[in-house]
């Protein structure tokens, strides 16, 4: 006959998968009880966040084993923890991260944007090496799982060096970068789920050798989805830098992620417009051709600055350094300079 203790025990050893903590640390078991005749234990647990894969995995694992402790059924209810809890485990989780790699004065900042195709990876590679032309030792992690676009941007053809258990980044435009890209074999698709993206961002904090960095920027995925969510949790003291094209419905996108990362308490940076305008060049006007004053709007909306807005451009192709989304020079790399000058004068305050 199982006890209610045994199923208390049981349970409690098993981790919250949103926070990653046993869940008898959270307090998540709020109730359990045993029916004798029935041998049918009964319970409700409280864990990070409700309706997620991780939650039907541990529906699951529960169920099992406390039937292969004895019980006949298990009947579950989840509910969510309060408030207070999870901002208690979410940030020493984030800390921990933080802890591993923190050499005491790397701002971490992260590219964020409401939907995909808007230019956050070429931004984030950009302005990574307009931060390190302009002397900082600067690393970039892509985190977006959704197109590891950051290698193919850089031309980066290869895999960083394993030095005994650690990681090598990739050095290239005086950046130090890491991509998911450089782990999964190619065209295998991957269903990536909160733990395993949690497990892959640690080892790129426990076991690449990034050095004394500035700063460490990292392509988030777009959206706000739980994959964008789990991110911005993971780096509590990140800050973040929102990218929108300028048409109003594109900046109307991009305020949800102005709201998840406060909604994280991440400090906003500011807002960066992409393809803000074509600039002729015969003329020098300017034709707005994706619309006009989404960047102002959504930096007004989110009460940050509007850090720039970049010219639609061609990048050049160097022959020697074939490098296809970096702007070296012109109008475009002008812009990253001076947004670059920005964020340092910005995060050195
Ligand atoms: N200012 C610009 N002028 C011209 N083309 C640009 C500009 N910015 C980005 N692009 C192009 O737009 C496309 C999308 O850019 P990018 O991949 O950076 O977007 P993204 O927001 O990171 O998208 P995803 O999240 O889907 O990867 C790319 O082909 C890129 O070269």
């Amino acid at each position: 006959m199982i006890t209610e203790n045994t199923v208390s025990e049981i349970v409690g050893e098993i981790n919250d998968p949103i926070l990653n903590v046993p869940i008898k640390e959270t307090n998540g078991i709020l109730s359990v009880s045993v029916i004798e005749e029935k041998n049918h234990v009964s319970l409700k647990i409280a864990i990070g966040r409700l309706g997620g894969q991780e939650q039907l995995d541990l529906q699951i694992e529960i169920v099992n084993r406390v039937k292969e402790a004895g019980a006949s059924s298990v009947g579950l209810r989840f509910e969510e923890l309060p408030q207070e809890e999870i901002e208690k485990y979410r940030s020493t989780t984030g800390n921990e991260f933080e802890k591993e790699f923190k050499l005491g004065h790397t701002e971490f900042i992260g590219i964020a944007s409401g939907k995909g195709g808007v230019g956050k990876s070429t931004v984030s590679v950009n302005l990574a090496v307009a931060l390190a032309k302009a002397g900082k030792k600067v690393g970039l992690i892509d985190a977006d799982i959704y197109g590891f676009s950051v290698p193919d941007m850089m031309g980066i053809t290869e895999k960083p060096e394993i030095d005994g258990q650690k990681i090598v980044p990739v050095k290239r435009h005086g950046v130090e970068v890491i991509s998911m890209a450089f782990f999964v074999e190619e065209n295998t698709p991957v269903i990536w789920r909160g733990p395993m993206l949690g497990q892959m961002l640690t080892s790129f904090f426990k076991e690449v050798v990034w050095g004394d960095l500035d700063y460490l920027l990292l392509d988030l995925p777009p959206g706000t989805g739980d994959i964008a969510l789990d991110l911005h949790q993971m780096l509590p003291t990140s800050k973040e830098i929102i990218v929108t094209t300028p048409h109003p419905t594109a900046a109307f996108v991009a305020a949800r992620a102005g709201a998840m990362a406060k909604h994280t308490d991440h400090e906003i940076l500011g807002v960066i417009e992409n393809m803000s305008y074509y600039e002729v060049k015969e003329t020098g006007n300017k034709a707005y051709i994706f619309g006009k004053g989404g960047g102002e709007k959504l930096a007004e909306e989110l009460d940050t600055p509007l850090l720039g807005q970049l010219p639609i451009g061609q990048p050049e192709l160097n022959e020697e350094d074939f490098a296809p989304s970096i702007y070296t020079e012109g109008i475009i790399a002008d812009e990253y300079k001076r947004i670059a000058e920005e964020i340092i004068k910005e995060t050195s305050k």
